[in-house]
């Protein structure tokens, strides 16, 4: 039997096994099993916890982190980021007393695109995610949909597209990859699609969105297609930094941009905690 515990960051959902000293044989076949939300627990993701000192990938940051996000797409792919999993990761950390809440400059976390800390105020958990890269222009295509977009690193790839006003951003059939340029994106991309939202108080910018995850399909959140989205908006408002609220189908999240780095901030819960039969998946 293998213990699990639910969470998730605006319906972004996932599940969280603790393995603190890489014991546990985690395979593609497995993630995509657990993921299954029919034959299995049913999430967008997959969120180990384990030491960074005993995983490869983290062994190298684990003099900063004790724990290594170890991050897998619903499809058992990897992923190199995920900004709602290291929100629910942190929660976990602080939940089980696994990280000090009140330490300065906020929960490390060592991640396959390197550090980032966290910082906790009641529901909320905000990560200092570093400053997301605006680099190329490309396009998404959906049937006889083409919408022009903006590449953005975000530790992972996104491809942000701004719909043009006769399209509804209700209207959009993401239940298949939209299509993109693998000469820009040759690991694959995560897809957003924006519209303006009316203005919000607190914020300086208002943006609506879907995503279709490379690895998970359309999922209600994603916290890196999210911080993509508001650095576009504040380039196309002309702004270096601002605050920028994110509606997406799973809630708000919102991004604050600054002269040194991106917050992204939002809820993050853990909701059920089990134990799943491996060999019956
Ligand atoms: N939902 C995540 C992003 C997860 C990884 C993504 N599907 C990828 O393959 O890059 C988020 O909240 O950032």
């Amino acid at each position: 039997m293998l213990a699990f515990t639910k969470g998730h960051g605006t319906g972004n959902d996932f599940v969280v096994l603790a393995d603190p000293d890489g014991q546990l044989d985690l395979t593609p076949g497995l993630v995509a099993a657990l993921c299954d939300r029919r034959r299995g627990i049913g999430a967008d993701g997959v969120l180990r916890v384990i030491r960074a000192a005993k995983h490869p990938e983290g062994a190298g940051l684990a003099g900063e982190a004790e724990w290594f996000m170890d991050y897998w797409n619903a499809d058992g792919s990897f992923a190199e980021m995920c900004g709602n999993g290291v929100r629910v990761f942190v929660r976990y950390l602080l939940t089980h007393g696994l990280a000090d809440g009140s330490a300065a400059g906020g929960v490390p976390v060592a991640t396959r695109a390197g550090l980032v800390r966290a910082v906790a105020d009641g529901d909320t958990i905000a990560v200092d995610m570093g400053t997301p890269r605006v680099y190329d222009a490309s396009t998404a295509t959906m049937g006889p949909l083409t919408v022009p977009g903006t590449a953005v690193d975000c530790g992972n790839p996104h491809l942000v597209c701004a719909l043009p006003a006769a399209v509804p951003l209700e209207s959009l059939d993401l239940h298949t990859a939209p299509a993109h340029d693998a000469a820009v994106f040759p690991a694959g991309v995560n897809v957003e699609f924006t519209t303006p939202g009316e203005p919000v108080d607190g914020a300086d910018l208002h943006v609506r969105m879907r995503v279709h995850e490379r690895g998970s399909g359309e999922t209600l959140s994603c916290g890196t297609g999210a911080l993509a989205v508001g650095a576009v908006a504040l380039r196309d408002a002309g702004r270096a930094t601002g605050v920028v609220a994110v509606d997406l189908p799973g809630g708000r999240l919102t991004v604050t941009v600054d002269e040194r780095t991106a917050w992204l901030s939002g809820p993050a819960v853990l909701v059920a905690t089990g134990t799943v039969d491996r060999a019956a998946l």
